[in-house]
């Protein structure tokens, strides 16, 4: 990979700071609802404390303004739970308390520092070495003998806690950072064919991964869906309807000629839905295309689409999949998105990329994948052949 991991780190004794993406939902009474990030730096957090580290944890929550722009308090409890050793919370960050608090911990011991967010430089994008001039880098990285980068879900982000302590301090990749790279960036070497599942409401990303991936030959098969599949069949001549087409556009006004390019080029290996599901008031019905336009949104595809989706992804090599097939949060249109990425698992190498996506397989209790990605838009940026400012730094540190 070139980038120092926990492998090349002698930890023991040593005071490590390392930054995770424990970002997660918020229920209205402002608890964690969802534990799932904080579960994937389990194994990174137990190996840095087992190893005899002394550890402190920098996170954000949230952003300013935002109604799950919080503290931490809440999830340095939950990561109690989790861990084989307790954390303690800190309601600093950078100050007098917070370093008070790094300098006191043992071996062993960790420290969930308050949310990087609630100081002002930490919302914004720096060239790494800008970042190393803030505040909270400034005075944070006197205290650390090493700085451990784990958040992955942030990597695409340019934010002091990212990018400014590889300036300053040796600093290494998480197991959760190792193995997202090991994956997500080596996906020419998976086996083939390749199948991209894409679906969802952001339809502007799924073009961008479908003309990345197109362009640089990654892809034998796209099957399409969700918003995005019914962007492809408007852009295939199909009237989709009036509620389906304002959808889309309040979305991306250029995603329908986008995808009509994208068809031109490769419509041999891009797959639309052969039927959808709509919604009368929140009722399914599945409306076949030769039906269409009807004045009804379409939710979800249909069980014939559902089939020959299916059935592709019987003889795949690698299933990557972004963006569920349906409105999967509602159980009238779940139909295809527990079909289709049920079917996805089956494939001989199976990798997940996107929030929703993975929240969708959680929330149908679907498993079996080899890999779920813990990232949206860093999972995103290299399914995109994109880099990482996170993976950069650690990077030039490394070679430095
Ligand atoms: N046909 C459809 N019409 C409207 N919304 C849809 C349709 N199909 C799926 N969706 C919605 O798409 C949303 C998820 O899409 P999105 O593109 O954000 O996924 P994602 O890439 O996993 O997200 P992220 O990585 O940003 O968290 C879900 O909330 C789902 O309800
Ligand atoms: O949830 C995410 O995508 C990451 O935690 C990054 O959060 P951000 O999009 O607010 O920077």
């Amino acid at each position: 990979m070139g980038i120092p991991t926990l492998d090349d780190l002698a930890v023991d004794g040593t005071t490590v700071g390392i930054r995770v993406d424990i970002n997660s939902p918020l229920s209205d009474s402002g608890t964690l609802a969802d534990d799932a990030r904080l579960r994937a730096h389990v194994d990174t957090l137990n190996e840095l404390l087992d190893r005899g580290g002394r550890v402190a944890i920098l996170a954000h929550q949230g952003r300013p303004g935002g109604d799950e722009f919080a503290r931490l308090e809440d999830h340095a409890a939950r990561l109690s739970d989790l861990l084989d050793h307790p954390v303690e919370y800190c309601d600093a960050t950078f100050s007098a308390d917070a370093r008070a608090a790094i300098n006191l911990l043992e071996d062993g011991q960790a420290v969930l520092l308050e949310n990087t967010r609630f100081y002002s430089e930490e919302y914004m994008e720096f060239p790494a070495e800008k970042a190393a001039e803030t505040f909270l880098v400034e005075r944070l990285a006197p205290e650390l003998d090493a700085y451990v980068n784990d958040a992955f879900a942030a990597a695409h982000r340019s934010q002091p806690s990212i990018v400014g302590f590889p300036c300053r301090v040796d600093s290494y990749a998480g197991r959760v950072m190792e193995r997202e790279l090991d994956v997500l960036s080596n996906i020419e070497e998976t086996p083939t064919p390749r199948v991209y599942a894409l679906g969802g409401a952001k339809i502007a990303d799924a073009l961008d991964v479908a003309e990345s991936v197109l362009d640089r030959g990654l892809a034998d098969t796209i099957l399409t869906s969700g918003m995005t599949g019914n962007a492809f069949l408007a852009a295939s001549g199909v009237d989709v309807g009036e509620p389906s087409e304002s959808a889309i556009l309040d979305r991306d006004a250029t995603a329908i000629d986008q995808a009509a390019e994208l068809l031109d080029e490769y419509g041999e290996k891009i797959h639309v839905p052969d039927d959808v599901a709509v919604s009368r008031d929140g009722d399914r019905e599945e409306v076949d295309v030769a039906d269409l336009p009807v004045d009804a949104p379409a939710l979800d595809v249909g069980e014939a689409t559902i089939a020959a989706y299916a059935d592709v992804f019987e003889t795949a090599g690698t299933a990557i999949l972004n963006g569920p097939p349906g409105v999967f949060e509602e159980d009238a249109f779940a139909l295809g998105t527990r079909e289709i990425f049920g079917a996805a698992a089956s494939a001989e190498y199976s990798i997940v990329g996107g929030g929703d996506t993975a929240a969708s397989l959680r929330q149908l209790g679907i498993d079996g994948f080899d890999h779920v990605s813990t990232g949206g838009g860093a999972a995103l940026r290299l399914l995109t052949g994109g880099t990482l400012p996170a993976v950069e730094v650690l990077r030039q540190d490394s070679e430095a």
